[in-house]
C-alpha cells in the first residue's frame, strides 16, 4: 500500500481506502465471507495488483444496481414493476448487472464446491481443520451434505455480504478523512494518540496484538463515531408494518405501510444531539474518566438498531481504525484545492466526486 501511495501523489482517497480495506480483508479471518463471493484463489492469493481487477470491473456493475435500487425508492411500486416486466430503464440495467454478478458467483461457487469435494476425498472425510474454516464451509456444515447445497441460497448469501460490506467502510472513511483534514486539531490529537499507543515500526498487523492496542484509541473511536453520525453510509432506510402499530410519536401506522426514516437527519437533530449537533466533536463520545461513552443504537443509528442491525459493526470499527492508523501514521493528506466535496444521491452516502488529496510521506 505504501508503494501505491507514494507512486501517485494526487489520487482519490476513496480508491486508496477501497484498496486498503480490501487488502486488509484479505489478510484477516473474516475475509472468509468475502471469499465466498469474490475470491476464487487467483483473486486472494496473487499480489495486490490482481485485487484491483475484479474490483474495478464490478464497480460499474454494482453502481448500476445501486442506482436501480435507489430509483425503486422514489418511484411508485407499480412503475418500477412495470419497467421490470417491460425490461426498460433502470430495471433493464439492473437485470443485466444482476446476470453478470450471478454468472461470476456461479463460477466461484462451482469451483469452491469442486475444491471441497477434492479436499474431502483426499482427507477421507476425516479432516477437521479449524484453521482452514471459512464462511463457505460454515454454510456447507449448516446445510448438511454438500450435494444438498442450494446454489441459490449460497449465491444470495454471498451477494448479501458483498453488497452489505462493499461500500460502507470506504464511504465512511472518505468522510472521516475529509473531516479530519478540515479539523487539524482533531487530526493532531488522533496522531498523538496513535503515537502513544503504536510505538513499534513493525508492519505486520497480525502479530501486533492489534485488538488490545486499538481499544486504547479512545479519541479515534470518538472521531469515527462522529463521522458515522454526520455521514452515515446508509443515509435512509424503510420498514414495513406487518400489523397496525402506533409510533412513539403517536402516529398510527396501518399494515403494509412503508415507513421511511433518515439516518442522516437523525444524526443532525438538535433534539437528539444537542445545540452543537452540526459540529464535528469527537469529545462528545468521551466520558469524564476518559473512556468511550456508550450510546444506544436507537440514538446512534448508523448501524441500524434491533434484530436487523449490522452484523459487522465491531469488525468494521477494527478495520476503520487499522486503515486510519496505517495511513495517518505514515502519510500526510492535504485536500486538493478547489476539489468539490458533496454527497451523491444514492442508497449509499458516497462522495459524489470522491476525495482528492495530495499525499506526502509524514516526517516524524
Ligand atoms: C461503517 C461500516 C458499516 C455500516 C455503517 C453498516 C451499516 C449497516 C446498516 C444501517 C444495516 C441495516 C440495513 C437495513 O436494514 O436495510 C446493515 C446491515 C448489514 N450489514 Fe452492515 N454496515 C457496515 C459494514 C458492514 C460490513 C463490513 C459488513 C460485512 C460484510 C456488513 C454486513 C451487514 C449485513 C450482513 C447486514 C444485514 C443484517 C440483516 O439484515 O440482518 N456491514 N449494516
Amino acid at each position: 500500500m505504501g508503494l501505491f501511495l507514494s507512486t501517485f501523489s494526487k489520487i482519490s482517497l476513496y480508491k486508496i481506502i477501497r484498496l486498503a480495506t480490501l487488502i486488509d480483508l484479505i489478510g484477516s479471518n473474516w475475509v472468509s465471507a468475502i471469499r465466498v463471493a469474490i475470491a476464487t484463489p487467483k483473486f486472494y492469493c496473487e499480489k495486490e495488483g490482481a485485487l484491483l481487477l475484479p474490483e474495478v470491473a464490478f464497480e460499474k456493475v454494482f453502481n448500476k444496481i445501486e442506482d436501480a435500487i435507489f430509483y425503486r425508492h422514489i418511484v411508485p411500486r407499480w412503475l418500477w414493476k412495470l419497467q421490470k416486466w417491460l425490461q426498460i430503464g433502470p430495471e433493464k440495467s439492473h437485470s443485466e448487472s444482476q446476470q453478470i454478478i450471478d454468472k461470476f458467483l456461479h463460477e466461484c461457487i462451482s469451483s469452491r464446491l469442486l475444491d471441497e469435494e477434492k479436499e474431502k476425498s483426499m482427507f477421507n472425510n476425516n479432516k477437521n481443520d479449524e484453521s482452514n474454516f471459512d464462511m463457505f464451509k460454515a454454510l456447507v456444515k449448516e446445510n448438511g451434505e454438500m450435494k444438498q447445497i442450494d446454489y441459490k441460497f449460497l449465491r444470495d448469501t454471498a451477494i448479501n455480504l458483498v453488497v452489505a460490506g462493499r461500500d460502507a467502510i470506504s464511504a465512511t472513511l472518505s468522510w472521516f478523512f475529509w473531516l479530519i483534514s478540515t479539523h487539524p486539531l482533531v487530526e493532531a490529537k488522533i496522531l498523538e494518540e496513535i503515537q502513544q499507543n503504536f510505538t513499534t515500526k513493525q508492519e505486520n498487523w497480525a502479530t501486533l496484538g492489534i485488538k488490545d492496542n486499538l481499544s486504547k484509541l479512545v479519541y479515534l473511536h470518538g472521531a469515527i463515531c462522529e463521522a458515522l453520525r454526520l455521514f452515515p453510509p446508509v443515509p435512509f432506510e424503510h420498514k414495513c408494518a406487518v400489523e397496525s402499530d402506533i409510533l412513539p410519536s403517536g402516529v398510527c401506522v396501518s399494515p403494509n405501510t412503508m415507513v421511511y426514516f433518515s439516518l442522516y437527519s437523525m444524526g443532525r437533530m438538535e433534539q437528539i444531539w444537542g445545540k452543537d449537533c452540526l459540529e464535528f466533536k469527537p469529545e462528545r463520545w468521551i466520558s469524564e474518566n476518559g473512556s468511550n461513552i456508550y450510546v444506544p443504537s436507537y440514538k446512534f443509528i448508523a448501524f441500524n438498531a434491533g434484530p436487523r442491525s449490522c452484523l459487522r459493526r465491531n469488525i468494521s470499527f477494527i478495520q476503520m481504525k487499522i486503515v486510519t492508523v496505517a495511513l495517518l501514521s505514515k502519510f500526510q493528506m492535504n485536500l486538493v484545492e478547489g476539489h468539490r466535496v458533496c454527497p451523491s444521491v444514492s442508497i449509499i452516502l458516497h462522495m459524489k466526486h470522491g476525495l482528492k488529496v495530495n499525499v506526502t510521506k509524514r516526517v516524524n
